[in-house]
């Protein structure tokens, strides 16, 4: 779809403050710099002299409250995209036939480039959102999209106008029983303001304030991304250990998985319903990580509740002078930057070879968390089961057990004594992941 009409603002001029009337609050009461409520990130993303971070706004407001963390201001980015014809991904834009402001915040979205085509700026650059992490383009899997500032700003997309069939598409923005898809989605608009025209074009300045828990709402890891508000899971343990979790480890429950006795060995991970190829079991955070260097120190930091739990896994003593601390690190720990970290329910994950595992995992690192996902399709009931190492003998020598996942030939006593006199060599294989 082309918007003959449709202006981008170019930030060119210093924002005066809040102009828009319905997207901030109308009854303006405290003028309010974002350096006083955004995060710390949202500080260093202001930290440049853009003129929009100065901008004033009641934060009071439904739409600028205190969740939000940071405006992305337009203007700094428009340099760094100059001369350039094309950008792939979103940006922000406005609807054709806008009028004043007032009626411009209720047309204002944010659109895709490979989709829509837009007016260029009269320098040819583009306008640009700003993240916190110093990207200025706005990625596909970004949670900042068109459809998700459309959807906030709108329960449904309005009619299209006159003439514009390209235009009458609700499919992708709203579900078969006509509510927004991704309305957790958090991204809102900030405002729109009007600047003067330019060779005869509307010009605005768009911004956007993206709420805090945006960012928070996601696990990013290799494998996946997770929306935790679209997800049935939050991070566990997220803020320590939770009340109880020592000593009701043992009978965790999260409506997706549970730990119980294991006919493989000792505790394991079972499914509780039905589970869907791909679906999220189980985000979360570590305990603590620790090299081999430091493993004491680690673990004297942790709360007495903290220390219970730990010392409740299971530990394989290589050597019976072995310490029932370090053996619980080194059964338990998964491989993270050569560090070895402890998540206490994960611990309860029992291995299985070949097809027999189940379950994939990967680690979110600025949030230190891992996201376990079912690979296949899991009947309710069924254990549930990691892949630790490569085969029997790698986890005979790494780990002291003999495999009976039932889904590889296992190892023989001949192979085991091998090993064994073989003095167990030093072998610090972590769990890879
Ligand atoms: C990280 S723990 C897993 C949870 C453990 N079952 C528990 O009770 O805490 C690893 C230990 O579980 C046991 N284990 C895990 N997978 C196994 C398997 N496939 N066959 C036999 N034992 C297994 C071994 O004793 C191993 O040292």
């Amino acid at each position: 779809m082309s918007a003959p009409n449709m202006s981008i603002a170019t930030g060119s001029q210093p924002a005066e403050g809040v102009k828009d009337s319905s997207l901030a609050s109308p009854q303006v009461t405290k003028k309010k710099s974002f350096y006083e409520t955004g995060s710390d990130d949202g500080k260093a993303a202001f930290s440049g002299n853009s003129s929009a971070s100065e901008a004033s706004y009641d934060s009071n407001s439904s739409y600028l409250g205190s969740r939000i963390d940071r405006l992305s201001p337009i203007i700094d980015k428009l340099k760094i995209n100059r001369g350039h014809q094309t950008v792939p991904g979103s940006f922000a834009s406005l609807q054709a036939d806008t009028g004043e402001p007032g009626e411009v915040d209720r047309k204002a979205w944010l659109t895709n480039w490979v989709e829509e085509s837009a007016i260029h700026e009269h320098d040819s650059s583009f306008p640009c959102s700003i993240f916190s992490d110093g990207r200025s383009k706005v990625a596909p899997e970004d949670s900042i999209s068109s459809k998700d500032v459309y959807r906030e700003a709108y329960p449904k997309r309005p009619e299209p106008a006159r003439g514009d069939d390209d235009n009458n598409d609700n499919s992708s923005y709203l579900d078969t029983q006509g509510t927004p898809k991704f309305s957790d989605r958090l991204t809102q608009l900030g405002y729109v303001q009007r600047l003067p025209d330019i060779d005869g074009k509307r010009h605005y300045r768009i911004e956007l304030a993206i709420d805090k828990s945006l960012e928070e709402d996601k696990v990013r890891t290799r494998l996946m991304t997770i929306s935790l508000s679209s997800s049935r899971l939050s991070i566990l343990n997220r803020d320590g250990l939770q009340p109880k979790l020592a000593s009701d480890l043992e009978n965790f429950n999260n409506r997706l998985l549970e730990i119980k006795r294991s006919p493989i060995s000792g505790y394991g991970v079972f499914a509780v319903c039905d589970l869907e190829p791909y679906t999220p079991i189980l985000i979360e955070r570590e305990l603590f990580s620790a090299s081999s260097f430091d493993l004491y120190k680690q673990l004297d930091a942790l709360t007495e509740e903290q220390r219970k739990a730990y010392h409740a896994l299971h530990g394989h003593r290589r050597t019976p002078s072995e310490d029932i601390r370090a053996a619980i690190w080194r059964t338990n720990r998964f491989s993270i930057s050569s560090r070895g970290s402890i998540f206490l329910v994960a611990s309860r994950f029992n291995h299985a070879c070949n097809d027999r595992n189940n379950v994939n995992y990967a680690f979110d690192r600025a949030k230190r968390c891992m996201a376990f996902i079912v690979k296949n399709k899991v009947k309710s009931g069924s254990e549930l089961f990691i892949q630790y190492g490569t085969g029997p003998s790698h986890l005979f020598a790494t780990w002291g057990f003999r495999c009976t996942c039932g889904g590889c030939a296992g190892i023989s006593e001949e192979a085991c004594n091998a090993i064994e006199s073989s003095n167990w060599e030093e072998n610090d294989s972590l769990r890879s992941w």
